[in-house]
């Protein structure tokens, strides 16, 4: 396993997951499933968040709390299969800004071909959490990280549900210092670029497209 890969090995992630994978998952369930997994790894991801202190007064005296600062992380979606993780990744972080990356696979060069790019203001003052239910090739993280880093924010994490070796490696080739959280680390591509034994199209189980 190469050093950026964070294995999140928690029993109800694994439950969930292993529920997801099933070909015979109704697209509600695959999306209930992964919206529950997203809140899951949120709460892994964010473990690290800076927090300040506040003073604030109870019914019966007043006190100093710690208190994150929501506004300061963005969750940056890559589009479609993105979009499944971020109702539960805002369900843990609700004050959290949102960006957009659109990327799809070139199906035959499997190269990430950008459409789409939509970002809150001062990225450079910002904690960024990409987030894509799959690393297969690890082409369109690379991708997507590459621009990302092009507005120099504070860090940079990714998140998915299933990544290989061979996307770690690509990403971890490209991107060393941006860490990868992951549900589990599959067997490896197939030759179409899709992971063993994977899930299945993530984008096309959630949006009923295929
Ligand atoms: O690591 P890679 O080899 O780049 O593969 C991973 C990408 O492939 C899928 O997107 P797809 O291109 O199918 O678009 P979609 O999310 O709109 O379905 C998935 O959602 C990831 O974004
Ligand atoms: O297995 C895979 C690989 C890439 N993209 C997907 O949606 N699934
Ligand atoms: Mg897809």
């Amino acid at each position: 396993m190469t050093p950026n890969a964070h294995l999140v090995s928690h029993p109800l992630v694994q439950h969930k997951l292993t529920l997801m994978r099933r070909k015979d998952a109704s697209t509600n369930s695959f999306r209930r499933l992964l919206n529950e997994l997203a809140s899951l790894m949120a709460y892994e991801v964010t473990r690290d968040i800076p927090t300040s202190e506040i003073e604030i007064e109870t019914p019966l005296e007043m006190t100093r709390g710690q208190v994150i600062d929501g506004k300061k992380l963005v969750f940056v979606s890559i589009l479609r299969a993105g979009t499944g993780i971020l109702d539960g990744m805002l369900s843990v972080v609700p004050g959290a800004r949102v960006g957009h990356i659109g990327l799809y696979r070139d199906p035959k060069t499997l190269t990430a071909v950008e459409y789409y790019f939509k970002m809150p203001s001062d990225m450079q003052e910002r904690d960024i959490v990409v987030v894509d239910p799959m690393l297969a090739t690890g082409n369109s993280a690379v991708a997507a990280v590459e621009r990302l880093k092009e507005l120099s924010p504070k860090s940079i994490k990714f998140v998915c549900l299933l990544t290989c070796p061979e996307g770690l490696k690509t990403m971890y080739e490209a991107h060393p210092d941006v860490p990868v959280y992951t549900a589990a680390i599959d067997r490896q591509l197939n030759e179409h670029g899709y992971i063993l034994p994977g899930l299945g199209d993530a984008g096309d189980r959630i949006f009923g497209t295929k």
